[in-house]
């Protein structure tokens, strides 16, 4: 108080975490000559001011949560994250909780870069998409599932696959959001499926705080699709991707269950079947796809007969190339 001199502020308290990403300063000079990419949380870390470590986190399964806690001084498990029903339960159609699957290029190509810095996989591309598709299928609700990429280039070739695959199927449709990594911060959802897209040079993964925000966005299933052989050799991510590439590097579903979670997290699965790539999750997908209009359509017969079989989509890999790698100008969010 300016007038008798008595600060009334006993104490300022900051909340914020200095292991994700900082802010985003577009103007270069502000940028770098005064420093502002630092933020004032990280700015008063450096410079000793005292903190509190967050010890226990309430949104992911532990086994996720192991995937980024090792950037943390003792980061652990509020109770509730083993003990609520909804993380006693395993996800369904699902062989493991979280899993890094490797994808090959298809026919021989990786990342692509139609225009600089914007980056693009579609072999990455097509695979989440079919997995959303094959989640969509088993019964997940849509808004529960998130996907997610580390470049704006292949966030727009998810969204034009999706358009093409399944958008407008009513029996499929859109995830929650198609978005990078970068944008998702903040934000969380049950199921992430995560694009690496970056087949040649690691690229701007190699910033761990990226990857901490990438890793800490599921709360019950995290699926990351990249080129293992490339992320492996990087030993700024060696802590998370150690756990990642102790599960097998090729996806495992169990086409037999559906959604809602009815086994639990320590049993195993009955039936798996191991996606060997991309090409085969696609065609598994088209094949599943068919047989499920083929049952609803003969339900429907049955319950109606004069009414015609509903039509059914393309195959995937007849139209693949058809989404060829889209040249939109990068669009900086
Ligand atoms: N004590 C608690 N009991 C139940 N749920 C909790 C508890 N603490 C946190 N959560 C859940 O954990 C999730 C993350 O919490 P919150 O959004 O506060 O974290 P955050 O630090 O802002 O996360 P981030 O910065 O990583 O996005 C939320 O879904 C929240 O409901």
């Amino acid at each position: 108080n300016p007038e008798d001199g008595f600060s009334r502020l006993k104490r300022w308290i900051m909340i914020g975490d200095h292991h994700q990403l900082p802010p985003v300063i577009k103007n270069m000079a502000f940028q770098k000559f005064s420093n502002m990419e630092q933020s004032l949380f990280t700015r008063l870390v450096r410079l000793g001011v005292p903190t509190v470590d967050l010890d226990a986190q309430g949104r992911a399964r532990a086994s996720i949560c192991n995937l980024y806690n090792w950037r943390y001084s003792k980061l652990g498990n509020l109770p509730h994250v083993v003990t609520w029903p909804e993380f006693e339960m395993a996800n369904p159609g699902m062989g493991f909780d979280f899993q890094l699957i490797n994808v090959e290029g298809f026919n021989g190509v990786g990342e692509s870069e139609p225009n600089p810095y914007f980056f693009q996989n579609l072999a990455e591309a097509e695979y989440v998409v079919a997995l959303f598709m094959f989640m969509r299928l088993i019964g997940y609700p849509a808004d529960k599932i998130s996907i997610l990429t580390t470049y704006n280039g292949q966030k727009h070739l998810i969204r034009d696959v999706i358009n093409q695959r399944c958008g407008n199927n009513p029996l499929i449709g859109r995830p929650s959001k198609v978005t990078t990594v970068d944008r998702f911060q903040g934000q969380q959802n049950d199921y992430i499926l995560l694009s690496l897209v970056r087949t040649k040079a690691v690229g701007h993964l190699r910033d761990v705080r990226r990857l901490v925000v990438a890793m800490s966005r599921a709360r019950l299933g995290l699926y990351v699709f990249a080129r293992v052989s490339l992320f492996q050799n990087c030993y700024e991510l060696s802590p998370t991707f150690n756990q990642l590439m102790q599960r097998p590097l090729q996806l495992h579903i169990a086409p037999n269950e559906i959604y809602p979670p009815a086994r639990k997290v320590v049993e195993r699965p009955l039936d798996i079947l191991i996606v060997r790539n991309m090409p085969h999750m696609a065609q598994f997908v088209y094949d599943f796809y068919q047989r499920k209009i083929q049952m609803m359509s003969a339900q429907q017969s049955r319950a109606m007969p004069n009414l015609r079989p509903p039509a059914v989509e393309r195959k995937p890999q007849e139209e693949m190339m058809d989404v060829t790698t889209v040249a939109k100008q990068p669009i900086d969010e």
